[in-house]
């Protein structure tokens, strides 16, 4: 039995993962974790969740939280996510990560901790969308650089980073495939006068609205021709279940940083 702890236990993805370590055999919910003065605090976690009383209470507490856990499930925001694998490192507990908007420091951190304990780090853990991620890069060593590149997502009106995690991998497996810099291709903004696209960029573009769960596509623009490979997310169980099966997985595996391309077989 591989027993897990949840952070932002209350959240949008923290119910349903909770609701996933139910329903999965062999896995037990072994902690719940919140952050300080919020209103679930002292309650059952998974009536929180709507899946039915686990006897597991929402707690603030690090050490309560993660006593009788192996594995610390965390979609949370980079600043908090980097406290808890201080925490984790310390006290030797694996961490699978899904909260997105590591800037490219932040990620550094997260290696670091990893070089102490098994990390799974994936800004989607769908099976839907690490297969996109496979054909990207086929499609782009396929197509080559006289393809533009655009990538556009859309999320509900809650979300806090912009682009999304997905795109942001999304953007740098198409420019590691046709060779270039990510962080030098991704243009974010056009307005005005800004001249005629360059052959290198890739431009990124956000929506926000509404209650829309994910949805990516990636646009590959040729003279006469264009493709286009699109995911999108119905519901956030797939999320929840890649995160429970990546805690699963990663309870086996030595210290190092590891993504669902990793669990998958993907790479
Ligand atoms: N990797 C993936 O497959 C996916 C990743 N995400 C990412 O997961 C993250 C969370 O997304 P949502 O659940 O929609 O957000 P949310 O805002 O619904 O949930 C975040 C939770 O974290 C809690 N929290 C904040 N500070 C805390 C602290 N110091 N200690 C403990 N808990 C704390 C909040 O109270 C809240 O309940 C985002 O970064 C999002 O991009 C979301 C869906 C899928
Ligand atoms: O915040 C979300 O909701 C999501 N975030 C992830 C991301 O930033 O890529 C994954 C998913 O699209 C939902």
């Amino acid at each position: 039995m591989v027993k897990i702890a949840v952070n932002g236990a209350a959240g949008r993805m923290g119910g349903r993962i909770i609701t996933a370590i139910k329903e999965s055999e062999g896995l037990e919910l072994a902690g719940a974790l919140e952050m300080a003065g919020h209103d679930m605090l002292g309650q059952d976690a998974g009536s929180i969740a709507g899946c039915g009383p686990l006897g597991v209470t929402i707690t603030d507490s690090h050490e309560q939280a993660l006593q009788n856990a192996e594995v610390l499930i965390d979609f949370t925001f980079p600043e908090v996510t980097l406290k808890n694998l201080e925490v984790c490192a310390r006290l030797g507990k694996k961490m699978v990560i899904g909260s997105t908007g590591f800037t490219p420091e932040q990620r550094a951190a997260v290696e670091k901790f990893a070089e102490q304990i098994p990390v799974v780090l994936a800004p989607n853990m769908s099976v839907g969308v690490n297969a996109c991620f496979k054909l990207l890069k086929e499609t782009a060593k396929i197509l080559g650089p006289e393809f533009d590149v655009e990538i556009v997502e859309l999320h509900h009106n809650q979300k806090k980073d912009s682009p999304s995690g997905t795109a942001v991998r999304m953007g740098e497996i198409v420019a590691d495939a046709l060779g270039r810099d990510y962080q030098q291709s991704a243009v974010y903004h056009r307005e005005g006068m800004c001249g005629a696209r360059t052959k290198d960029e890739i431009g990124m573009q956000t929506v926000r609205g509404g209650d829309i769960v994910g949805e990516h596509t990636v646009y590959f623009i040729g003279m006469g021709e264009r493709i286009e490979i699109t995911h999108r997310a119905m519901s956030r169980d797939m999320f929840a279940r890649g995160a429970v099966r990546a805690a699963g997985w990663i309870d086996a595996q030595q210290p190092g940083i590891y993504d669902m391309q990793d669990i998958l077989g993907l790479k």
